[in-house]
């Protein structure tokens, strides 16, 4: 039976938690009863079955979800995710955090977000290729280029992007299509930097979240809780600005040492023994110490409801910057921002990913190629303005960064609702 409640990170129901969020948002700028409904509800949740031929001659059968929130301001974007917890509630939560993103964003997206329950970490990779052209065969009637694009999120990458790219433009009409996916390798159509752009991102609001907390980035201390893309290339730009991080943590736990690690020799360790944990000269700690290290900044860029009320008072850092999704719970926000702990959440933290996924898309649909360079100096220009809409708009309810962020997005989906005219 599918657990509907649960999800990748345990036992908060990550979609309580985004529509609690929006509930806050509503409050704060009177929204019409009618609206916040149709908000708090995706518009479509496709649920599909997939059969798949495993390497043993067994016939397995996966569970994957689409989850197509809001498509008000363009197509449904976000990512599809892997992993053996997935459930559908934290697919529709994703999916409304995306809807957000892309808003505060101001890029011409809605929100969408797939996922398939499975353990990728115990399949082969032709398992994998026959699981995800699956999938995208079972989905295909309603991705599309100008309906809805997916990416990368947990536990995938560009080998499954590129096997979804190459079922969908053979399923419909045999050419090249890669417009309909982003996340690609480059060599099928893939944007120069959107391999590190969710953590590039992050790094810009850093940089800007330095300067308003007066935080000199050359003394600041990081501990970064999962080790992955968004995580790896978070710690290593934010390392090139100066910082140092001395805490990190991936599954199998953590790794501590107060006199700084390389963000490079982590990354060798991590890709030699499959994790942190051993890392030469650093203490082991648990993934809930990492949280709690005496540090400047703090990334969660791992799984959602990490930072909770539980431990949310015990948090050290003096900068929150979420590249994680969903990675603290509306109660934890308030008591880092009672405490003074400036989070910057992850509709904006980690919104450098779809960001450069947008571009992607442009070059797709333009068959245009641009450079490293011009990707990143647009990125930072975009997420900057973002960062600052963001802080403005808290200044302006006298609130956190995450009812702010989340105001300004749903300001940006109601106007686009009524010009369209699909309300009432
Ligand atoms: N990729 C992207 O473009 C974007 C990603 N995000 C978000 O960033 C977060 C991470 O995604 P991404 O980096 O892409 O995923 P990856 O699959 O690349 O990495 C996930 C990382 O999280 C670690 N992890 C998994 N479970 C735990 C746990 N219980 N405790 C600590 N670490 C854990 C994994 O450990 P291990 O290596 O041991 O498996 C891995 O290091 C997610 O919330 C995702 O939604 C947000 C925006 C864009
Ligand atoms: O790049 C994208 O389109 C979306 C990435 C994603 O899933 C996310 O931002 O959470």
């Amino acid at each position: 039976m599918l657990d509907t409640a649960k999800s990748s990170a345990g036992s908060i129901n990550p979609f309580e938690v985004a529509l609690k969020q929006l509930d806050e948002a509503a409050k704060l700028i009177k929204l019409d009863k009618g609206l916040h409904q149709v908000l708090a509800n995706p518009k479509r949740v496709l649920t599909v079955s997939l059969p798949v031929k495993m390497d043993n001659g067994e016939i397995r059968v996966f569970t994957g979800f689409r989850s197509q929130h809001n498509d008000a301001r363009g197509p449904y974007k976000g990512g599809i995710r892997y992993h053996p917890q997935v459930t559908v509630d934290e697919v529709k939560a994703l999916s409304m955090w995306m809807t957000w993103k892309c808003a505060v964003a101001d890029i011409p997206y809605g929100g969408g977000k797939g996922g398939i329950i499975c353990n990728p970490k115990e399949m082969s990779t032709s398992e994998l290729e026959r699981l995800t052209r699956r999938y995208a065969y079972a989905i295909a009637d309603i991705i599309g280029p100008h309906t809805d694009i997916p990416a990368p999120d947990v536990y995938t990458g560009g080998k499954e992007m590129a096997w979804i790219m190459d079922t969908y433009s053979a399923l419909k009409g045999n050419y090249v299509q890669p417009e309909v996916i982003t996340g690609k390798p480059i060599a099928i159509g893939g944007s120069l930097g959107r391999n590190e752009a969710t953590g590039r991102g992050l790094a810009f609001t850093v940089r800007e979240a330095a300067k308003k907390l007066k935080i000199n980035m050359k003394s600041a201390t990081v501990a970064v809780q999962g080790f992955g893309n968004a995580g790896q290339f978070a710690s290593q730009l934010v390392e090139e600005q100066g910082a140092t991080v001395i805490a990190a943590s991936d599954s199998k736990g953590g790794v501590y040492n107060k006199a700084g690690m390389k963000v490079e020799a982590l990354r060798k360790h991590k890709e030699k023994t499959g994790s942190v944990v051993g890392f030469p000269g650093a203490k082991s700690i648990s993934n809930e110490e990492l949280l709690e290290t005496d540090c400047t900044i703090l990334i969660p860029a791992a799984l959602e409801n990490q930072i909770t009320a539980k431990n949310a008072g015990k948090i050290k850092a003096k900068l929150v910057a979420e590249a994680a999704n969903g990675p603290t719970t509306p109660e934890a926000d308030d008591i880092l921002y009672k405490n003074k702990v400036l989070t910057i959440p992850d509709i904006l933290a980690n919104g450098g990913g779809v960001t450069v996924s947008y571009f992607e898309w442009l070059q797709n649909l333009r068959r245009e190629y641009w450079s490293e360079a011009e990707v990143n100096e647009r990125l930072d220009r975009n997420i900057t303005k973002s960062f600052l809409d963001t802080y403005t708009t808290s200044e302006k309810y006298g609130v956190n960064m995450r009812k702010a962020s989340t105001v300004l997005a749903v300001n940006r989906v109601v106007e686009a609702i009524q010009l369209r005219g699909l309300w009432p």
